[in-house]
C-alpha cells in the first residue's frame, strides 16, 4: 500500500515558480514537500533564458569581426570558429547556472524534496511515482508549478530525425551548415539570429506577419527590415516539412528550401495534461487548463494555486518568480490575498532588441492615445554602437498624458524597457517622466525624444519648458 505523508503545503515542481513558493512556505514555518520529476535545475537555467543568452553572447563576439575593417583592424580573415568548442563552452557556463539552481532546491527542501512525478487523486491528495514506489501526499494546500514543454505537433513526427527543440538545441555536438526555424517568437528569433551570426544559413518561418509577437506595425516594419538582413524570412503562412534527398525541405506558402536541421519553436505547452486534473475534480476550460484567478492564483475554490508557465498567463521567468511568491504566501493564509499584477514586460535579446512594456499596441484604442516616436538614427549612442535602424514608440493617454505602454526595436532596448516599466509602475505622465535627468549620450535619451511628441499635445498647467519644475 502507498505510504501517506501529511503536510501543510505540497509544491509540484522545483523550477523558478516552485522555488519562490517554497521560500514563502518556509518563511511561514509550515510543513511541506517539494516534488520534482527531474532533472532539477529549472527550465530557465538548463534549457531556457541562460543558455540562450550565452549563445547570443558567443555569436555577438564572433560577429563583431564584421566591423573590424571599418575601424582599421586587420587580420579577421585568419579567425576560425570551432562550433563544437563554442557549444561545449556554452554547456559549461550553462551547467554552472543549472547546478546552482539544482543546489538551491536540494538545500532549500532538504529531506522534504521528493524526486518523482506527481498527479492529483483529489484536489488535496497527490500520488507521487518515485523509483521506490508510489507515495501519497495529503496537503492542506497544493501549489502547481510544473512548467511547460516545447510544442511538437503531430505533422512533424515523420521528420523527427531532423527536428530538435530547445531541449536538444544546446546539446548539439556541432553547428549545422543550414537550419530551418519553425516559429519566430522569442525563441525562434533569438536562436535563429545567434546561429546566423555564427555563420549558419538560417531560414525562419512563421504564420504571423511579424516576428517576436510585435503588435505595433511601425516597429514591426523596422524589425523585419533589420532581421531580414540576417535570416531568410518566410512569413504569413503556416510552415510544413517535406522529405528531401539530403536534410529536409522547409515549406512556407509557395516557397521551399532544403535545410540540414529544423529547430521547432512553435511555442510551449503547459504541463497540466500530466496532472490528472479532470479526474481529480478540477473544472477545466476548452484547452484543458484549470480555471484560476490571476490575482490570487487560486484554482476555482480549491486550496490549490497554479504558477509559472503551467498556468499559461505570462510564461516568463520574472512572472514565474512573482507568482510563486504570491501562491506560497496565499497557500498559508486563511483567505487568499488578491495581488496587483506588475506591468507587463517582455524583452527579446536580439540586438537590436525587441521590447514590449505595459499595454501593447493591439490593446489600445487609437482614438484615445497619443503616440510618441524616436528613431535610433537620431540617437547619438545608438549610432556609435551600430548602424542598424531602430524605433521606439511610446503610448500615452490622450487626456492625462499617462504613459500606458511602449514598443521598440533597437540596440540596447533592454535598458529602455526597464526604465519605462518603472515609469508605468509609478503612473508617470509624459511631463513627469521628462523631469528625470537623461545623461548624454545614452540610448535612454530616446525616451525624452519620444515623450516630447506626446507632451507637446498635453499642455502642462504651469506652462514651463518641458522637463523643468519650479522650486516649491
Ligand atoms: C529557450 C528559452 C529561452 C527563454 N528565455 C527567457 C528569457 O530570456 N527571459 C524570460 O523571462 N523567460 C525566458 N524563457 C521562459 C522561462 O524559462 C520560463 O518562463 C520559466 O523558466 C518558467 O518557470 P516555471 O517555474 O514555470 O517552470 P520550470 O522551471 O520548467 O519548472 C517546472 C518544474 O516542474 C517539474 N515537473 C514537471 N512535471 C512534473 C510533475 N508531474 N511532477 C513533478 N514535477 C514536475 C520539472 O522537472 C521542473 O523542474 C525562456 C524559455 C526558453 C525555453
Ligand atoms: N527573451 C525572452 O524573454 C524569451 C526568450 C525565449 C523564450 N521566451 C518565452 O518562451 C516561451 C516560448 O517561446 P516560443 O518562441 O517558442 O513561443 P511563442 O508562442 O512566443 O512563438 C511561437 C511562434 O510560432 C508561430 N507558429 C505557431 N504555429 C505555427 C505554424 N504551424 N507555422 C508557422 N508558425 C507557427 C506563432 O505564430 C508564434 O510566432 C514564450 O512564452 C516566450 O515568451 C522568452
Amino acid at each position: 500500500m502507498a505510504k501517506l505523508i501529511n503536510v501543510d503545503v505540497a509544491i509540484i515542481g522545483a523550477g523558478t515558480g516552485g522555488m519562490y513558493a517554497l521560500r514563502e512556505v518556509r518563511r511561514a514555518k509550515k510543513s511541506f514537500v517539494l516534488i520534482d520529476a527531474g532533472p532539477l535545475g529549472t527550465t530557465c537555467a538548463r534549457v531556457g533564458c541562460m543558455p540562450s543568452k550565452v549563445a547570443l553572447h558567443i555569436a555577438e563576439f564572433w560577429h563583431s569581426q564584421k566591423e573590424f575593417a571599418r575601424y582599421g583592424i586587420s587580420g579577421a580573415e585568419h579567425l576560425r570558429l570551432d562550433g563544437a568548442a563554442a557549444w561545449q563552452a556554452l554547456r559549461e557556463q550553462r551547467d554552472q547556472f543549472a547546478n546552482s539552481a539544482a543546489g538551491s532546491a536540494k538545500k532549500g527542501a532538504g529531506e522534504h524534496l521528493m524526486m518523482g512525478r506527481a498527479r492529483f487523486l483529489e484536489p488535496t491528495l497527490l500520488a507521487v511515482e518515485q523509483a521506490s514506489g508510489t507515495q501519497h501526499v495529503r496537503a492542506k494546500a497544493v501549489i502547481i508549478a510544473n512548467g511547460s514543454r516545447p510544442v511538437m505537433p503531430a505533422f512533424l513526427e515523420p521528420f523527427s530525425e531532423h527536428c530538435i527543440t530547445t531541449d536538444e538545441f544546446f546539446e548539439m555536438q556541432d553547428l549545422p551548415k543550414s537550419i530551418g526555424i519553425l516559429g519566430l517568437g522569442a525563441i525562434g528569433l533569438e536562436m535563429g539570429l545567434a546561429l546566423a551570426r555564427l555563420g549558419v544559413e538560417v531560414h525562419g518561418a512563421d504564420m504571423a506577419h511579424t516576428v517576436a509577437g510585435i503588435s505595433d506595425p511601425k516597429v514591426s516594419e523596422v524589425a523585419l527590415a533589420e532581421f531580414a538582413k540576417e535570416i531568410h524570412l518566410y512569413l504569413g503562412a503556416p510552415a510544413a516539412l517535406a522529405s528531401a534527398e539530403q536534410g529536409v525541405l522547409l515549406k512556407a506558402g509557395d516557397k521551399q528550401v532544403q535545410v540540414d536541421k529544423v529547430l521547432v519553436a512553435l511555442g510551449r505547452r503547459p504541463n497540466t495534461d500530466q496532472l490528472n486534473l479532470a479526474e481529480a475534480g478540477f473544472e477545466l476550460d476548452e484547452r484543458g487548463q484549470p480555471l484560476f484567478d490571476v490575482h490570487t492564483l487560486q484554482v476555482g475554490s480549491h486550496p490549490v494555486f497554479i504558477v509559472g508557465d503551467v498556468n499559461g498567463y505570462r510564461p516568463l521567468m520574472h512572472e514565474a518568480a512573482a507568482e510563486g511568491a504570491m501562491a506560497g504566501y496565499n497557500a498559508v493564509q486563511s483567505a487568499p490575498v488578491s495581488f496587483r499584477r506588475k506591468t507587463a514586460l517582455a524583452i527579446a535579446f536580439t540586438n537590436p532588441d525587441v521590447i514590449s512594456v505595459g499595454k501593447r499596441f493591439d490593446e489600445l484604442d487609437e482614438n484615445k492615445v497619443l503616440i510618441g516616436t524616436a528613431s535610433s538614427q537620431a540617437n547619438g549612442r545608438s549610432r556609435v554602437l551600430t548602424d542598424r535602424e531602430g524605433v521606439l514608440r511610446i503610448y500615452a493617454d490622450k487626456v492625462s498624458g499617462t504613459v500606458l505602454g511602449a514598443s521598440m526595436v533597437g540596440v540596447r532596448a533592454e535598458h529602455v524597457a526597464q526604465l519605462l516599466a518603472l515609469a508605468i509602475e509609478r503612473g508617470d505622465t509624459a511631463h513627469d517622466l521628462l523631469q528625470i535627468p537623461f545623461y548624454h549620450p545614452v540610448v535612454e535619451e530616446m525616451i525624452p525624444s519620444a515623450l516630447q511628441d506626446i507632451a507637446r499635445h498635453i499642455p502642462d498647467s504651469a506652462g514651463l519648458p518641458f522637463g523643468l519644475a519650479v522650486v516649491e
